[in-house]
């Protein structure tokens, strides 16, 4: 990939959201997101939106719950989103893929850029019918708690990569 570290993200209209289902819990997950949002915004417009979790799950099915947080994330949606769901069969990218796609997106979208990720149980065929794009970002699967840490961690490296920075070595 040719680096280009005169390329200033500041100057695209996108917006990133990572929309995610229930408040992040654990205190070291919490403090990391904190740190990675920090650094991701000095290079992009990003926020972390949260839906709130659903109650009394326990006497509901996996399909009911998925179901109830599909219509909730589409009810956060609007028509102009271009819409990216994070998702173990999506398509994977190296590191250096992923800053070249943000990059096109950066030309390309003007208004939101959101990715997803699900809840524990993943996602509502409702909310598969709306995506652009599925990425995953690895074949395992991570708790929906853990990856929210592990993609914004991947979107600041993207950014570090496209200004030419010594965060990522190759
Ligand atoms: C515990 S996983 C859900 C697993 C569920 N079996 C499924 O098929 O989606 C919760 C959420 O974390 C995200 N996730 C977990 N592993 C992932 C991966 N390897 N790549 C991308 N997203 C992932 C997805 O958004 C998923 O909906």
């Amino acid at each position: 990939m040719e680096i280009n570290s005169f390329f200033n993200p500041k100057q695209s209209k996108m917006k990133v959201t990572l929309l995610v289902v229930g408040r992040t819990v654990e205190s070291h997950f919490i403090k990391a997101i904190k740190d990675y949002t920090q650094r991701t915004q000095r290079y992009i417009s990003f926020d972390m939106q949260v839906i709130p979790e659903l109650k009394n799950t326990k006497n509901i099915t996996f399909e009911q719950q998925k179901a109830k947080e599909g219509e909730m994330i589409c009810k956060a949606l609007s028509p102009s989103d271009y819409i990216v769901l994070l998702d173990e069969h999506g398509k994977e990218m190296r590191s250096i893929e992923f800053a070249e796609w943000i990059e096109k997106k950066m030309m390309t979208v003007n208004k939101r850029l959101v990715f997803i990720i699900g809840g524990p149980y993943g996602f509502s065929q409702e909310v598969y019918k709306l995506a652009n794009e599925k990425m995953s970002l690895s074949k395992m699967t991570f708790s929906h708690q853990m990856i929210r840490l592990i993609f914004i961690e991947q979107l600041y490296r993207a950014l570090n990569i496209l200004k030419g920075g010594p965060y990522h070595h190759e």
